[in-house]
């Protein structure tokens, strides 16, 4: 006898663009291009045990409702979009219990023209996505998350690795110089201060923007400026910096590969002494993966 433990199911990968005009210019344009996943828990069981398709709310329904909503509503202000479609599923299928909530934004900026930011031409700044995570159940629970993915950095000095345990597996040499590269992935937990009720005034008054924002700023200067002594002590930094910006934010993780570049040995021509030819390691890479919470015992 087999019995269904857990199920999930739903529509990924389903993406559009949205313009929005500027209502006083209409050549004034606004783009978000973005990819939805909905996955749906409930009452399905059937569907999966006894082949009764009928609970079934057809993924390709999924899919229409994600982009009539991109129609209808404001999907510029994701977090806010995630919940709407979230509260759709909800409160039209009785049988579904929980929706999770997938959003990643390509990053679409306008660039300059003449000096000026042109009206309606945008260039892709490279791989990094904004994302945001939404799991809402029909008895309450509400678990929101934002961060950035992709975000690929590098700095060709000012980042040190000394000090690590050594064993007879170790070969690898302390440095007080190194390359330091990685693609960011930061994400932050909203704490129970945000509620389907107020999501959206919150969104309207930029908390979801300005904390991206703030975010992607202390990342870029924190790397940018601090000498860093270990991957590890570096994104802790960050995550500590991140909390401070909002009393909402629950907790910030960071994964973060260590992506390295070998110095090239061209001792074999005429003992030709180097250290700025470096090959990028396609791998292994490290991975380094933390989440930082307030301390329970301070006030903010
Ligand atoms: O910042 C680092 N953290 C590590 O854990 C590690 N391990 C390693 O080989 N190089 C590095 N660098």
């Amino acid at each position: 006898m087999s019995v269904l433990v857990d199920s999930i199911y739903g529509k990924d990968n389903v993406k559009f663009l949205k313009i929005k005009r500027d209502p006083s210019n209409p050549k004034i344009q606004d783009v978000i291009e973005v990819t939805v996943k909905v996955l749906l828990k409930g009452a399905f069981d059937v569907s999966y045990t006894k082949a009764d398709n009928s609970p079934i709310v057809p993924t390709d329904t999924v899919k229409n409702t994600i982009l009539i909503k991109a129609r209808t509503e404001d999907p510029f202000l994701v977090e806010n979009f995630a919940n709407i479609l979230a509260s759709h599923f909800l409160a039209k299928y009785d049988h579904i219990s929980s929706v999770d909530v997938d959003i990643i934004q390509l990053r679409w900026s306008k660039y300059l023209v003449n000096d000026k930011f042109h009206d309606h031409s945008f260039i892709k700044d490279g791989d990094e996505k904004r994302i945001c995570h939404l799991f809402r159940s029909r008895v309450g629970d509400f678990k929101l998350t934002s961060g950035i993915k992709d975000l690929t950095l590098l700095k060709s000095t000012g980042s040190m690795f000394y000090g690590y345990n050594k064993c007879d597996y170790t070969t690898l040499k302390p440095t007080n110089d190194r390359i330091l590269s990685t693609d960011v992935d930061a994400s932050w937990v909203w704490s129970n201060q945000i509620t389907s009720s107020n999501i959206s005034d919150l969104s309207n008054n930029g908390l979801f923007d300005k904390t991206y924002a703030s975010a992607r700023k202390i990342t870029l200067d924190l790397f940018a400026t601090q000498n860093s002594p270990s991957v590890q002590a570096t994104m802790y930094d960050m995550a500590s910096e991140i909390l401070k910006t909002s009393s909402k934010i629950k907790s910030v993780t960071y994964t973060l590969p260590n992506k390295h570049y070998f110095l090239m040995d061209f001792s074999w021509f005429n003992n030709l002494k180097n250290d700025e030819v470096f090959y990028p390691s396609p791998h292994p890479n490290g991975l380094i993966n933390c989440t930082v919470t307030r301390d329970p015992k301070s006030k903010l």
